[in-house]
């Protein structure tokens, strides 16, 4: 029966997106309760498949998720989710609005619902756990008085619910990624993305704008760049990039060539379908089609058979 590890404890969003990556009826969901310690599961063989968080709308990457994916066995995303995200607060049973002086959740929830904590529990005081669901489970033991967390949270704890359908930015939703240990590439669908992580050489001037040309000129349009700090010595980082297409393609495996022999080092992050079904759009002069003529034209010119 296939495992997906998945950030919880059971009710948090990612136990969402671990659902929805779940198609098969036998895969079985367990939940860890950390970002790390669903990868270090699947890197040790105890699960197939990691379900994590990748980043929010509203409050950009989550750090645990993108520092696991450059260190270690590397990993392959396989599939993402893209979840809207409207909070619920859950309290102690009984427990009255102005007798709240405690509210807890993972901080990328805190963030999402600052104003509406700041205008309906002013007196309580916020405080971070490892996620939504891990709050829920400190209210059932009554380490806090409330916790802002997913809807699905109040189906598997024993609390009331003070407010459901928050917000502060109506339309936020996160990223979700499936992941596994490398294999052979699943097929391109015509509307996937490719990840990866590169280092490019810090010291040389125009280092970076060499690897994102190399990209362009495959007619690689880029979805997402964002550095992280190596964590060595200071002004070292690593650069993320999420881009249309899929490695199956010439255009993608040539300008990924072209990435290893430019970077001191580059990390293939997966080729899988996106969350919206959206058709890459490929320039008529990177088609694999384009390639193959040119292909095809060289071999004459080179053996003679034409000039
Ligand atoms: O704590 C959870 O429920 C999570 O799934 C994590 C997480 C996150 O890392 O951003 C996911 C979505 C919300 O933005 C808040 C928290």
């Amino acid at each position: 029966m296939p495992r997906i590890a998945y950030f919880g404890p059971q009710g948090t969003f990612t136990e969402q997106a671990a659902r929805a990556f779940a198609t098969n009826g036998s895969d079985e969901l367990v939940p860890v309760a950390t970002v790390p310690e669903a990868l270090a599961a699947v890197r040790a063989e105890k699960a197939d498949a990691a379900c994590v968080p990748l980043e929010s709308s509203v409050q950009g990457s989550v750090p645990d998720t993108m520092d696991g994916l450059a260190v270690d066995e590397p990993l392959v995303a396989v599939g993402e989710q893209v979840i809207p995200i409207r909070f619920t607060v859950l309290t102690r049973p009984g427990m009255a609005r102005h007798e709240i002086r405690t509210v807890a959740s993972h901080p990328h929830a805190l963030g999402q619902v600052s104003r509406w904590l700041a205008e309906n529990l002013p007196s309580a005081a916020p405080v971070a756990a490892t996620s939504t669901a891990a709050a829920a489970v400190d209210v059932t033991e009554g380490r806090y008085d409330a916790a802002v967390t997913a809807p699905v949270a109040a189906e598997h704890y024993p609390l009331d619910v003070l407010a459901t359908d928050l917000a502060d930015v109506r339309d936020a939703v996160t990223r979700f990624l499936l992941l596994r240990r490398p294999g052979p590439v699943r097929p391109p669908t015509g509307a996937d993305r490719t990840s990866l992580i590169v280092e490019p050489d810090s010291f040389r001037t125009g280092s970076l704008a060499e690897l994102l040309t190399e990209l362009a000129e495959c007619g690689i349009n880029l979805s997402r760049i964002e550095s992280r700090p190596k964590r060595g010595r200071l002004g070292e980082y690593r650069f993320y990039l999420d881009f249309d297409g899929h490695i199956a393609e010439r255009r993608v495996g040539d300008a990924l060539a072209a990435l290893y022999r430019r970077c001191r080092e580059v990390r293939f992050l997966g080729s899988y379908p996106n969350a919206d079904a959206s058709m890459a759009v490929v320039p008529p002069n990177n088609t694999d089609q384009a390639y193959a003529d040119a292909d095809a034209w060289l071999d004459g010119v080179r053996s003679g058979r034409s000039a």
